[in-house]
């Protein structure tokens, strides 16, 4: 049996951030001594915004992973008014604001986060979850620096086909046989547009007007500034992931094989 947890069992800390519906709070487990992040949400603002529905989807999602680039959930509690979520306490905060300090990472720097960010994706897509909303945002850095998918809002698990569809296989016509491969090379997409932001410091269909980068993502408009200078390895890598042909995307087992990631990536996942 899972225990059921309650706001008593943990001693509240200061505030590590707010979001959207709430507010998320250092906080020790006073029997285990453990460290963790409680997120508290709003019942309240989650009906007005329609999103109890995803949040419950994010928590069966999240809560079944298990992989040190993926933050942890370890459980949740509610009372009256609120939810709380247990959440991994990523020590080293937002990936976002270190990018933003540093206008653009290292190639090695880089290259460690989108290796760890692979190998995430490909243990997801392996569960049959695809995050479809890996961005700058979603992702945490924890004790030594090692970044963490956070955001599982968007992810979606694409098991249900193949549970209704049980035995009756022998009658899927390729498309949908190939469909969840399909689906999750929009992770691969995403990753592409990471790794780019990473060493450039800026998106790369990123426009004035909402039309235009969408009509340079329509059109894989993909130019690589002249600045800052970034080896044709890794150009040669995001050219690879930034595939009109969802198919003929890279897969992520190849990106990991990938030179530009084998002479730049830690293998330790530590940056
Ligand atoms: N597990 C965590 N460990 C450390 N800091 C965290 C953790 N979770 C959230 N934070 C901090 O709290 C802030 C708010 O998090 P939260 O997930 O509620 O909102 P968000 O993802 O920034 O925005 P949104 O509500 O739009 O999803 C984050 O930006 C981050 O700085």
């Amino acid at each position: 049996m899972e225990k059921r947890w309650t706001l008593s069992d943990f001693e509240i800390g200061k505030p590590l951030g707010r979001g959207k519906f709430g507010h998320v709070f250092l906080a020790r487990e006073k029997k285990s001594n453990h460290i963790v992040a409680i997120k508290v949400l709003f019942k309240s603002q989650l009906k007005q915004s329609q999103v109890e529905h995803q949040l419950r989807r994010e928590v069966e999602i999240q809560s079944h992973l298990r992989h040190t680039n993926i933050l942890r959930l370890y459980g949740y509690f509610y009372d009256q008014t609120r939810v709380y979520l247990i959440l991994e306490h990523a020590a080293k905060g937002e990936l976002y604001k270190e990018l933003q300090k540093c206008k653009y990472f290292s190639e090695k720097r880089a290259a460690t986060y989108i290796a760890s960010l692979a190998r995430a994706l490909i243990y997801l897509h392996g569960k049959h979850v695809i995050h479809r909303d890996i961005k700058p945002e979603n992702l945490l850095l924890g004790t030594q620096g090692e970044v963490k998918i956070a955001d599982f809002g968007w992810s979606v698990h694409t098991f249900n086909r193949r549970k209704t569809m049980c035995g009756t296989l022998d009658y899927l016509p390729p498309e949908m046989v190939e469909s969840v491969e399909h689906d999750a090379s929009v992770d691969i997409w995403s990753l592409g547009v990471l790794c780019f932001e990473f060493l450039y410091g800026v998106p790369p269909f990123e426009a004035k007007e909402h039309s235009d980068t969408y009509r340079r993502i329509v059109e894989v408009d993909l130019k690589f500034p002249s600045n800052p200078i970034v080896s044709s390895a890794s150009k040669d890598l995001i050219s690879k992931m930034l595939v009109k042909d969802s198919s003929q995307r890279l897969p992520l087992h190849k990106l990991l094989e990938h030179p530009w990631i084998i002479q730049n990536a830690d293998p330790s996942g530590i940056s």
